[in-house]
């Protein structure tokens, strides 16, 4: 990097006889600044006189730099920086550092104590800086430091004149930046700790002597020099470290329930925790943004206000990014064992994709006591009582992306008197940026708390649909893992009904049970899959029952039919033979047929593979292409197989270049690549990357890797087919 240097400029620094202000006055003297080194040559309570200005210029001259010495005070700042104009005729740098000490607790402290420190470090900067402004704007630049302390950030026994006119200094620059904008002056805040004449005896002598103003002196250079863009900003330094120092706000809260309550001293209390939490707290850059940011609050409390007096509500947030996406689509079974998963699964796939009832996520409120508060006199529920009966999601807005933020309303709209048991119908409203993303509604069981006089029915639910009586139109099926659970748990239910043996057989399980939301999750990816050709965005609402528990380990079959764009779906546990799930639904926006498989190993993939025609077409490609071909020059078999038998091979010989429906004529195949029939017809109709279908077809390397990796952009001249 070019040396950075201040040829041209004039710089004042005050307090510049020894420490701190010395090392700026030598660096920038040293970088071709003309320097007028301030000192009133006083000991550090103020009183005393000497001559170490001079001593400073002195060193400056004989390293050859241009300065001359200044015994004015601070508190007199006007003379200091005519002494620039006179010698210099000009002022581009102002640091102001000049300061004393009079520290007293604060039962001992005088009157002049505290105006004493007031008037050289607050008044002493106002005045120097105010007599260098008009020079400053007029010449539409300036670099003014202003000096303040950790005592003043963070208070210091002692301190109490020291510690306000610090802070003092903190809000001068702040408005100094705002005034000092458009005129190109930028004021910044230096909190320095030094071995200075200040802290000799305070501080330990092996820190104080580590403790080089030399280390902080390139800090402040730099923030007077002419490439320095920042304004406003508050930078600690010293040991050659150097952090920045800034205000943070918290999210606040309303002081009272409703825009009509007064605030009441209890009202301020009840609120105080959320006042006072810091979680999200975030930095403000200016007063207008403070405004706005209230301004913007209100509104929100006026207008959850109106839906709260409605139904009492709760209101949680929500954030997800990629990981959580990949961890629930395990969670639900997505495996890098079927390639058309890989787009839930793989944060870096071109196609990577939330699942659509990954949302259902948002809308749980398991954290707000919603149903347990909504409970009839007498009733209870908790995590002992509960079973989740049913589960709704409808997608208003537009398709979530791949991370974001929510804000969820959550409210109970009915609880139904089922006889022995309650069902607690809750709704969830799902907002990002405002805007409702998607609607939710929960049905929890709850067990044994009926009885109490209530409805048995409610308009607001959302209902189930019973299946067509006909066969259904597809089947998938496909194991759970033994720890399904543990794995889906992950997501955030962390009811210990999924994983600890103990709570399961108090609750009248055999063993830990599936969460109903992983089973749910499972089918409906089979329908996404078969229907919707894993076009998550192509989903508009999910409706399903859960009517018995799943043990993790058991297979779940989805059978599927289809009916305009709604596909009905039910599903059982294969080894008993129970259904599971009833009376659900998937509503898309355009149902695709015979999609994707969902599952490892499909029970029924429906539909014939026209690999004959997929080969003729393979080969005129390769045809096509044949200059690529000749100049990947490999040759290639594919194993063709079916529920996982090998039922053809072709073999791709790029050397001639040619497509042979058997073994190769020629040669030795370079390398072999197993992919599914299904796989196949996913990548000719362009809806699987070539490139993921290769990676997950088991791929023996009997060539060179780089041979493998040409083949990737051939493949993918061939889905376009
Ligand atoms: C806000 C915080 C939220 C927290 C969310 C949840 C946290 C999760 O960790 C919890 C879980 O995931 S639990 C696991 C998933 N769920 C299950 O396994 C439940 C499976 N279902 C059952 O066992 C029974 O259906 C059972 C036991 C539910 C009902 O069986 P029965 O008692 O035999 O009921 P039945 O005699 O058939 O019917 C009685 C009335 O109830 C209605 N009903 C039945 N099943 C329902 C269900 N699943 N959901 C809602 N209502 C249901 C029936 O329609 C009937 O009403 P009516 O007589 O008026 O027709």
């Amino acid at each position: 990097m070019d040396q950075l240097r201040f040829d041209g400029r004039v710089a004042v620094v005050t307090g510049a006889g020894g420490g701190l202000g010395k090392a700026y006055a030598l660096l920038l003297g040293s970088r071709g600044a003309k320097v007028v080194v301030n000192d009133l040559g006083s000991g550090r309570d103020g009183s005393g006189k000497s001559n170490f200005a001079d001593a400073v210029v002195k060193e400056i001259k004989d390293k050859g730099g241009v300065a001359v010495a200044d015994y004015n005070s601070v508190v007199e700042g006007e003379k200091i920086i005519k002494t620039a104009i006179d010698n210099f005729g000009r002022i581009d740098i102002l640091i102001n550092n000049a300061g004393i000490l009079r520290d007293k607790s604060f039962t001992k402290m005088s009157e002049q104590d505290w105006d004493l420190i007031h008037a050289v470090h607050l008044k002493g900067a106002f005045k120097t800086t105010h007599a260098a402004w008009e020079t400053f704007r007029k010449q539409k630049y300036g670099r003014i430091i202003m000096t303040s302390s950790n005592a003043g950030l963070f208070g210091n026994f002692g301190q109490a004149n020291y510690s306000a006119a610090k802070l003092g200094l903190v809000g001068l620059a702040n408005t100094l930046a705002l005034e000092g904008a458009k005129y190109n002056i930028k004021v910044n805040t230096i909190v320095p700790t030094a071995a200075s004449r200040l802290t000799e005896d305070i501080l330990p002598p092996e820190m104080f002597q580590a403790m080089k103003p030399e280390l902080i002196a390139p800090v402040v250079a730099y923030m007077v020099h002419e490439s320095f863009e920042d304004s406003g900003a508050v930078i600690d330094s010293t040991l050659g470290f150097a952090t920045k120092t800034h205000l943070v706000r918290s999210n606040g809260a309303p002081l009272k329930k409703k825009p009509s309550d007064e605030v009441t001293i209890e009202s301020v209390k009840e609120s105080w925790s959320k006042v006072v939490n810091m979680n999200g707290a975030k930095h403000l850059q200016k007063i207008a943004d403070v405004t706005l940011d209230l301004v913007d609050k209100l509104q929100e409390f006026e207008e959850r206000s109106k839906l709260d007096s409605e139904r009492d509500s709760y209101w949680t947030t929500y954030a997800y990014n990629a990981k959580d996406l990949v961890i629930y689509a395990l969670g639900v079974g997505a495996s890098v064992s079927n390639a058309s998963d890989l787009k839930f699964l793989y944060e870096s796939h071109e196609e990577f994709s939330p699942l659509p009832t990954f949302f259902i996520l948002a809308g749980m409120c398991m954290e707000a006591p919603v149903v347990q508060n909504a409970m009839p006199p007498g009733k209870h529920a908790d995590f002992t009582n509960i079973l989740h009966g049913e589960q709704y999601i409808e997608f208003v807005g537009d398709f979530p992306g791949t991370e974001g933020a929510f804000t969820t309303r959550c409210y109970v709209v009915d609880i139904l008197d089922k006889g022995s048991s309650a069902v607690a119908i809750v709704n969830s409203e799902i907002y990002q940026n405002k805007q409702l993303i998607c609607r939710t509604q929960q049905h929890i069981f709850v067990l044994g708390q009926g009885g109490f006089g209530g409805p048995r029915n409610s308009k607001l639910a959302v209902g189930v649909e019973n299946a067509p009586k006909r066969a259904p139109d597809a089947v998938v099926e496909q194991r759970t893992a033994e720890d399904q659970a543990a794995v889906y748990r992950m997501s955030g239910d962390l009811n210990p009904l999924h994983i600890d043996p103990n709570v399961a057989t108090a609750s009248g399980h055999q063993k830990p049970i599936l969460h109903g939301l992983a089973s749910l999750g499972f089918s409906a990816r089979h329908v996404l899959a078969k229907y919707s050709n894993n076009d998550a965005s192509n989903v508009k609402a999910l409706k399903a029952r859960f009517v018995k528990p799943v043990l993790p380990g058991q297979t779940l079959v989805t059978e599927m039919w289809v009916e305009g764009n709604r596909v009905h779906f039910q599903t059982k546990v294969k080894e008993s033979g129970n259904a599971v799930i009833a009376g659900a639904y998937m509503d898309l926006k355009k149902v695709s047929s015979g999609g994707a498989p969902a599952a490892a190993a499909p029970a029924s993939s429906g539909g014939a593979l026209k690999s004959d025609a997929l080969f003729a077409k393979i080969q005129e490609e390769v045809k096509k292409n044949a200059a690529k071909a000749k100049a990947v020059n490999g040759v290639f078999v594919y194993n063709i197989t079916e529920n996982g038998k090998n039922v053809k091979q072709w073999t791709l010989d790029l050397k001639t270049p040619e497509v042979y429906n058997g073994a190769p004529k020629s040669g030795k195949a370079d390398t072999t690549m197993t992919i599914s029939d299904e796989d196949l017809v996913q990548v000719a109709a362009g809806t699987l990357n070539p490139q993921v279908a290769y990676m997950k077809g088991k791929l023996k390397i009997a060539g060179n890797l780089m041979l493998a990796q040409k083949l990737g952009p051939l493949l993918k001249s061939e889905a376009k087919m």
